[in-house]
């Protein structure tokens, strides 16, 4: 692991947020089109996080024909955004809204199509805006061999990031989503 992903001394223990979802409670997509939990990609991951003990989340994704990299087997790529997609889904634990700064991926085991990939995430420390988390994901049950793992740190942003880097249009499409906790996390976690 590199250095940039060590908490330093004065870093702290992650905290869940009072209202976090229980464990066990689905999380949901925070957005139609997120290419890592959307409904709306019809090729996208569709991984379907839940909430976790303490600050962690658990999910699932379904590697299919259209996650391939090498014939029957997951892209890389496909394997290193379900590591992000879920660690993205701790925010929602410690109820911030955090982007990805730096995702170190190690590839252990090949993960063929069709298989589940059990993932399991949790925020190791957390120093200032940074968010240092650990994820796993494993083949063959939760309980199976780990194919692929990551450390990472998240950097907690307003949002004002999207709002100043994204599109208007899908901007102002998420904010009219119907769905309330979509829109919630999307956009009123910690304005
Ligand atoms: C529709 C909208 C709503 C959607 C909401 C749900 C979102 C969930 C999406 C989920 C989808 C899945 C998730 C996704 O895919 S998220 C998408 C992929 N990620 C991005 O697009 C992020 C792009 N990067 C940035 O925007 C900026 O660089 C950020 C915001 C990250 C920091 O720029 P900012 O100007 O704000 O802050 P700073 O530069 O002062 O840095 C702050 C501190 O962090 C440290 N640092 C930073 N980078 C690194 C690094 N690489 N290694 C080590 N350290 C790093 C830095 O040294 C400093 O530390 P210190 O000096 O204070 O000690």
């Amino acid at each position: 692991m590199s250095t940039a992903l060590t908490p330093p001394a004065e870093a702290r223990p992650p905290v869940r947020h009072p209202d976090a979802p229980a464990p066990g409670e689905p999380l949901g997509a925070h957005y139609a089109y997120c290419f890592g939990c959307g409904g709306g990609q019809p090729h996208g991951l569709h991984l379907e996080a839940r909430a976790g003990e303490g600050v962690s989340v658990t999910a699932e994704f379904t590697v299919t024909t259209d996650h391939q990299g090498a014939p029957g087997l997951a892209h890389g790529g496909v394997l290193a955004t379900a590591l992000d997609e879920t660690l993205g889904a701790l925010g929602w634990m410690l109820r911030v809204i955090a982007v990805t700064g730096r995702l170190e991926t190690d590839f252990r085991l090949p993960v063929p199509v069709g298989t589940v990939l059990h993932l399991q995430a949790e925020v190791t420390a957390v120093h200032g805006r940074k968010i240092y988390s650990t994820a796993t994901g494993r083949i063959g049950g939760p309980e199976g061999p780990v194919a692929v793992r990551a450390d990472a740190l998240f950097v907690e942003v307003k949002v004002d990031h999207f709002i100043d880097n994204g599109r208007p249009e899908e901007i102002q499409a998420a904010m009219a989503d119907p769905d309330q906790v979509r829109r919630a996390r999307a956009f009123e976690v910690n304005p």
